[in-house]
């Protein structure tokens, strides 16, 4: 058995990450911005190891994200309770219709469209992590980027603190593989209208680096 596998989206934010390590058992691996490329790499990586007789022990997707306004802080940290794929399923006049009110048959839905965080690893990421803002973690195909569609994100999901890209899709990842999964990120902008300028990702690399440690 290896160690912890800690995949990020980009190599910035796993170079980020190694920085702070105290563990040298943690594996951290770039595999690409999506859910979908980050799934499917997360996936092989999972495989490859088990073939390998050496499989990891559990699945953390970290990286930078953008977090709500009121809700995470740009340069905090946030833990996931759970990563929601909050653009799987349809969208209607009367507005957004999540996969699990889709009336497709329950075998074709996975684990649905929200993964939970393992309950061990989240609180022992959360004592490690006392300052660290707890709750749900969106994964969106595409950064939100008007007043509106932050606006219907809030509502639709009141418990979430921050939207990413990849926690969703290496959550599937984990959980087909029987393994413990976690996603931790640090806050580079605020979820809004788009603005480049506001996007502080040294102090959010910074806050990776200085959140790390947690990761053993
Ligand atoms: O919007 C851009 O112009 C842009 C240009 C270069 C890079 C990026 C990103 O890396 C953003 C996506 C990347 O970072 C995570 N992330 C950070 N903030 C957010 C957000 O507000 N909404 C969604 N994802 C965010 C994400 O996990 C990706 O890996 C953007």
């Amino acid at each position: 058995m290896t160690g912890l596998l800690v995949v990020t989206a980009v190599p910035a934010e796993a170079d980020a990450i190694r920085a702070g390590l105290t563990d040298p058992t943690v594996t951290v691996a770039p595999v690409g911005v999506g859910p979908a490329v980050a799934g499917a790499a997360t996936a092989r990586l999972l495989a490859l190891a088990e073939a390998a007789g050496k499989p990891y022990r559990a699945v953390v997707s970290a990286g930078i994200a953008g977090g709500f306004v009121g809700r995470a802080p740009v340069g905090g940290t946030v833990l996931a309770n759970r990563s929601v794929a909050a653009d799987l399923g349809a969208e209607s006049p009367a507005g957004f219709i999540p996969l699990e009110e889709l009336g497709m048959p329950p075998e074709l839905l996975g684990g649905g469209s929200a993964v939970p965080a393992d309950p061990g690893l989240l609180a022992a990421l959360r004592t490690a992590l006392p300052e660290a803002t707890v709750g749900a973690v969106l994964t969106v195909s595409t950064v939100t980027g008007t007043a509106a569609s932050t606006a219907a994100l809030a509502d639709r999901h009141p418990d979430a603190v921050a939207e990413a890209m990849e926690g969703y899709g290496v959550a599937v990842a984990a959980t087909h593989a029987g393994l413990p999964f976690a996603e931790l990120r640090t806050v580079s902008n605020p979820i809004g209208p788009r603005d480049r300028g506001s996007w502080r990702m040294r102090e959010a690399f910074a806050a990776l680096t200085a959140a790390a440690a947690a990761l053993r």
